[in-house]
């Protein structure tokens, strides 16, 4: 029998991408609202729990409206938003994150997706503080650069219709250093402190690079950038869509510099390892899309209904 899924949001970014996804998997049935109704509270309820499993494509406060909107027992539930990420009641929709995550997913029925530059981050920094390499009191910065729609249908208008000739200078943001996504990091990476993260926003429309400086000097044990990449490496061996880049990564440069659009339309992540003895460089790139929001959302229903995880993903890959 075919699994109902509404997706509630199905008119924004996140929402289009994951109907566009859902249209290549078989065993589904997508229930959708009236474009008119889409903020109706009664339209809403109704599809909210006729669904098996619907998507929350919506800013926070919807979304936080629309489970407790929730009374159907059966109905499944992933939260592309950050109200619920570091919730204990739900489950964190990274499945890559250790072993027993992608069997927690499958058994969950309330899964929050991880924000974009959030996952970027988790995936590189947990294998290394889990396996007692990077302190837990580590004093961590990253950066990150975003193409535009990480910032959803107000800022995509913003670059396309309103100033397109005065936004071409990438724009760091959160200077007040308070990120929603920084709980996620912290909590999901295993620090006792967040990250000094700051993100800059760029005109081209998708692709992120979450880029995080090391100091092998304050690890716990002696590594160098190719023992981190050879650690990466097999903690991530068996995973289909995180990709460890060997340690010669300047080879995959082009023309001399990084190119953080090459994961775009897929749901890979690619994490590179730059160094040497002294200093370290992770960059995990993956397209906020993809791996960063909707693919990652198809890849959590997929373990969810006990599909191939890799069901309707990579379509244009
Ligand atoms: N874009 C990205 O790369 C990522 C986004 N996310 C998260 O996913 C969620 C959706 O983001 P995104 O798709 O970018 O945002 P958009 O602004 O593009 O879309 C949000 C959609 O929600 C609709 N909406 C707003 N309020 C309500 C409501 N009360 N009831 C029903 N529908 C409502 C909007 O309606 P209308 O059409 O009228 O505007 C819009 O269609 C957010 O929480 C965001 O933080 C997560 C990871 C990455
Ligand atoms: C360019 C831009 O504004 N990007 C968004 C991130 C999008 C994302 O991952 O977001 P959620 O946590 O909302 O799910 C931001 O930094 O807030």
């Amino acid at each position: 029998m075919k699994q109902k899924v509404f997706v509630d949001g199905q008119e924004g970014t996140t929402g289009l991408k994951i109907h566009e996804y859902l249209s290549k998997i078989p065993n589904i049935e997508v229930i959708q609202i009236d474009s008119d109704k889409r903020k109706d509270y009664e339209a809403r309820k109704a599809l909210l729990n006729e669904a098996d499993l619907v998507f929350l494509c919506l800013p926070d406060s919807a979304s936080r409206e629309s489970v407790s909107m929730i009374s159907n027992p059966k109905t499944k539930v992933i939260d592309a938003s950050t109200a619920f990420r570091t919730d204990s009641t739900w489950t964190y929709g990274l499945p890559e994150l250790h072993k027993d995550q992608r069997n927690n997913i499958h058994h969950s029925s309330r899964v929050a997706v991880p924000g974009c530059h959030a996952t970027g981050f988790i995936v590189a920094m947990h294998p290394l503080v889990a396996q007692g390499i990077i302190p837990i009191d580590y004093p961590a910065t990253c950066y990150s650069l975003t193409g535009y729609s990480g910032g959803g249908k107000k800022l995509i208008s913003e670059y396309e219709d309103l100033k397109k000739d005065q936004l071409f200078a990438p724009r760091p943001y959160s200077l007040g250093l308070n990120h929603k996504h920084l709980p996620e990091m912290q909590l999901y990476a295993g620090l006792n402190a967040p990250p000094i993260f700051t993100p800059i926003v760029a005109n081209y429309f998708q692709g992120d690079a979450v880029t995080i400086p090391l100091f092998p000097r304050l690890f716990k044990k002696k590594v160098t950038a190719s023992n981190v990449q050879e650690l990466l490496a097999s903690y991530y061996k068996d995973e289909r869509f995180i990709r460890v880049i060997p340690y010669d990564s300047e080879a995959y440069l082009e023309d001399g510099y990084f190119n953080l659009t090459r994961c775009n339309h897929t749901n890979n992540l690619d994490i590179f390892v730059f160094g040497h003895e002294d200093q370290i460089l992770l960059v995990s790139r993956f397209d906020n899309l993809g791996k960063g929001a909707s693919g990652a959302a198809i890849q959590n229903m997929n373990i969810m209904l006990g599909f191939d995880e890799g069901v309707g993903l990579n379509i244009e890959a």
